[in-house]
């Protein structure tokens, strides 16, 4: 199957409260896929309904060719193991050296030896530049260097679908980039799949090669990050000029400023 995520006809509430509605997308294997779109039009839960965290009301979630939410506890653990996740801001563990943090999933899921996991957490920071910051903890580097060994955690397993809760928020232009190919360069070496939840359009084009644009938990545009910059779709040109009003309204819905001044109809 050429897709390692498919989703189908979803719909996803809290409560009440319509989140996701009739969603469709495909990660394909190999690819690098971006999911964008504004604070709260329902990025995360898209991530977390893919790591089976939340059951949708209607449709469904595949990876690697299962039904996430059809599977039992152990067989949603099984699944959960080929995948990795670098949770929004990347948190390490404060207490814990970037070595044990980097360790720290290959030890609550494997039964390596104490030698290869030392060999296998070295090789990770070696791919993230950061070999030589095993012994220091996160207080004593910088948060560029912080997210790279949050990304080197996140592949620790070497998964196949590693999902990426804005990896660039709050990092300078630079280290944003250094980790933008950090990002295409280990989904290439390990030859996984990755899913990129960004706001940052210049990061996602530069490495994606498939984009969806969500608004108000529905995709309103896809397609190849060239193939979105020259289109004319409005929402895509708001988002991609980051403008504050277009289909995308920058006021909170409701009375109008003549209302709420009083100025009546005429004004
Ligand atoms: N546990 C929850 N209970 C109720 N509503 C929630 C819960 N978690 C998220 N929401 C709501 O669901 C909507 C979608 O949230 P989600 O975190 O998926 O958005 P997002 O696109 O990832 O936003 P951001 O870019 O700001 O992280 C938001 O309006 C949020 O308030």
């Amino acid at each position: 199957m050429p897709n390692l995520v498919e989703i189908r006809d979803l719909h996803f509430s809290y409560g009440d409260r319509s989140i996701l509605s009739n969603l469709r997308m495909d990660f394909p294997r190999g690819k690098v896929i971006a999911v964008m779109g504004g604070s709260g039009c329902g990025k995360t839960t898209v991530l977390r309904l893919i790591g089976g965290q939340i059951r949708p009301q209607q449709g469904q979630v595949s990876v690697a060719g299962e039904v996430v939410h059809a599977l039992d506890t152990d067989n949603l653990y099984r699944l959960r193991r080929k995948m990795g996740m670098l949770f929004q801001f990347g948190a390490l563990f404060t207490d814990l050296s970037v070595f044990e943090n980097v360790a720290f999933p290959l030890r609550e899921h494997t039964d390596l030896s104490e030698e290869l996991i030392h060999d296998l957490v070295l090789m990770k920071l070696h791919a993230v530049g950061l070999r030589n910051a095993a012994m220091l903890k996160p207080a004593e580097i910088s948060g560029g260097m912080a997210r790279r060994v949050a990304v080197a955690r996140a592949v620790a397993l070497d998964p196949e679908l590693i999902m990426y809760d804005e990896p660039f928020a709050g990092l300078d232009p630079i280290s944003m980039g250094v980790t933008a190919n950090l990002i295409r360069k280990l989904n290439d070496a390990l030859g996984s799949t990755s899913i990129l939840v960004s706001h940052d359009v210049h990061e996602c084009f530069a490495i994606a090669d498939h984009v969806y644009f969500m608004s108000a938990g529905k995709i309103v545009a896809e397609g190849t990050p060239a193939e979105l910059r020259v289109s004319a779709d409005p929402y895509v040109r708001q988002f991609v000029n980051a403008e504050a009003d277009g289909p995308v309204p920058f006021h909170y819905p409701g009375r109008s400023l003549a209302d709420d001044l009083g100025l009546g109809a005429s004004a």
